[in-house]
């Protein structure tokens, strides 16, 4: 599971250090890790450390004395060094260090040509302007220097943002007017929040971190992400001892007439995702094209062990939206787990009354919110802070809101979040919601956890694993949601495996 905490937490754990006079020793084990990932860096772009053009932005804070010390390191192995500070002032300690390198120092004073032309002539650019003491956005004339020179930047230049990528908020996740864009954050003690929140974890690139000797406690992560490593032990697999009915049954009311796919892709993905057994509830319209595509699936219903309901049915489909509601009352009577999907949240008025996972996307997640707070956003505002917004559809709604998008922001009314990055943009296309629902419901049914935290680390999972599904699929070229649904299967089984040959288990001890 990746972590992360918030820029407060990382200040609390700092705070001793920082009082027992270890600031220095941070900040240098701090520089020391940047640069190495800088040599790194340069040395598989370029081949050398030695000759390279390195520009370090600098702000006044201890964000631009971890660029000025790592700045050093990197001048004394050979590279060309220039320096330009950002806000006039700069870290007294690491201005000094540098100035005695002789290294090149420039205020922001020159004109705009000339600091465009020393970002665009380096090869690498270290991000130092700003960190967690931050709020979202560069100053204006930074900023839109910032602009110009994202235009024009040359393919091959790298740019290392220091901790955060400056113009984002470390904490939030929000990026302002303008901010950096780095290929690799060097990230220190642990990942800041802001690092995995979309927006600003577009700007993050791939983040690395350098343990600095703080110790960040796991349990107190409030952002987290299911990885790779994660699947075979958060993955519900059948005991030898299992049947189809222990194992758990999901129902499906999903598809209409007028959108019978959105029904044959979700019973696809729940069977692929290795439910006990599938009952769908609906016409023969989509029910015969299900019963085609996938002869393991029940028609009509019975008892389940969750409920997958909304995806393809429209407002006006009387019988769909009926059988809905009856499966919602059953489930509030017995306590189910239900995904709620599309047409599933015309029928959400308030706080739930049984465990749910609401899987909508920002247009989807904006009607939601008009209706159950009486707040007006608009799609565009949800897409700058997504977190924040899903946050309180969960806590109106009482259950757990997957946010779709290209990341996925999974919310719950008390608890961790969760993000899951984009596995492949060739996911965008209609139907993989369908199959997302399947997969969760699937989850849900099996895995027989329904308290919201266990919901909202399933939700997570089922996105992982959509995600892992999606390459398959792709391979590096488009897809087709059905594609994705089969794939699903495949994903799940690689990932078990691999884990079984990590740890040299038997097959049944995973
Ligand atoms: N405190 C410590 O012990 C350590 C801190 N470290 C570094 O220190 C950083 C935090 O340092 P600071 O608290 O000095 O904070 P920053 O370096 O983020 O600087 C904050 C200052 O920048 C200015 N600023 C605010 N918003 C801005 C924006 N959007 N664009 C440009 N300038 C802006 C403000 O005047 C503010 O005072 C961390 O991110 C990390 O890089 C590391 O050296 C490791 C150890
Ligand atoms: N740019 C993107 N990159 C990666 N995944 C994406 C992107 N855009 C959308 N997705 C994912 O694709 C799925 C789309 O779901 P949805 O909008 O419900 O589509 P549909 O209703 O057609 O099934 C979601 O899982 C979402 O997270
Ligand atoms: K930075």
């Amino acid at each position: 599971m990746r972590r992360a905490w918030t820029p407060d937490q990382v200040r609390a754990c700092e705070t001793p250090l920082l009082d027992a006079g270890q600031g220095d020793a941070l900040m240098s084990r701090a520089a020391a890790g940047l640069a190495n990932v800088c040599a790194t860096e340069l040395r598989e772009r370029y081949g050398h450390v030695y000759g390279s053009r390195v520009l370090a932005l600098v702000g006044k804070g201890n964000n631009g004395g971890d660029a000025l010390f790592a700045a050093c390191r990197l001048a004394r192995r050979g590279a060309h060094v220039t320096v330009l500070l950002c806000a006039g002032r700069a870290h007294p300690a690491g201005l000094r260090a540098v100035r005695a390198l002789n290294i090149d120092v420039r205020e922001l004073d020159e004109s705009d040509d000339d600091v465009l032309r020393f970002l665009l002539c380096a090869h690498l650019v270290i991000d130092g302007i700003a960190g967690t003491g931050a709020r979202a956005g560069l100053p204006d004339r930074l900023g839109e220097l910032v602009r110009r020179w994202r235009g024009r930047k040359p393919g091959r230049q790298l740019v290392v943002a220091v901790d955060v990528p400056s113009g984002v908020d470390a904490g939030t996740g929000q990026t302002g007017g303008s901010a950096i864009a780095a290929d690799v954050t060097v990230t220190f003690a642990g990942l800041k929040t802001g690092l995995l929140i979309p927006p600003a974890a577009r700007n993050a690139g791939r983040v690395e971190v350098v343990d600095i000797g703080l110790e960040l406690a796991d349990e107190q992560a409030v952002v987290l992400a299911v990885e790779a490593s994660d699947v075979a032990a958060l993955w519900p697999a059948p005991e030898p001892s299992d049947h189809k009915y222990s194992r758990g049954v999901l129902g499906l009311v999903a598809g209409s007439a007028r959108y019978p796919g959105a029904a044959v892709l979700a019973a696809d993905a729940a069977v692929s995702a290795g439910v006990g057994m599938l009952r769908y509830v609906g016409p023969d319209t989509p029910g015969g094209l299900i019963a085609q595509r996938s002869p393991e699936v029940v028609a009509g219903a019975g008892r389940v062990q969750a409920w997958a309901l909304g995806s393809g049915v429209a407002p006006d489909e009387e019988s769909q939206v009926d059988a809905i509601r009856a499966a919602l009352d059953e489930a509030i009577e017995t306590q189910l787990p239900c995904v709620l999907d599309a047409g599933a949240f015309d029928l959400i008025y308030g706080p739930l009354g049984m465990p749910a996972i609401l899987t909508p996307h920002a247009g989807e997640l904006a009607t939601l919110l008009g209706r159950l707070s009486g707040t007006i956003v608009s799609r565009e505002e949800i897409e700058a802070d997504p977190a924040r917004h899903a946050k309180s559809v969960a806590e109106a709604a009482n259950a757990v809101v997957l946010l779709k998008g290209a990341h996925t922001v999974i919310s719950q009314p008390a608890g961790p979040d969760y993000v899951q990055g984009p596995a492949t943009a060739w996911l965008a296309t209609a139907g993989s919601g369908d199959v997302l629902t399947g997969v969760l419901g699937a989850l849900a049914a099996t895995a027989g956890r329904k308290s919201l935290p266990q919901l909202a680390e399933l939700a997570a999972l089922g996105s992982f694993v959509h995600g892992q599904a999606a390459l398959l699929a792709s391979q590096g070229g488009p897809l087709r949601s059905l594609h994705v649904a089969a794939a699903v299967k495949y994903a799940v089984t690689e990932l078990r495996v691999r884990a079984r040959e990590e740890k040299n288990v038997g097959q049944w001890q995973l």
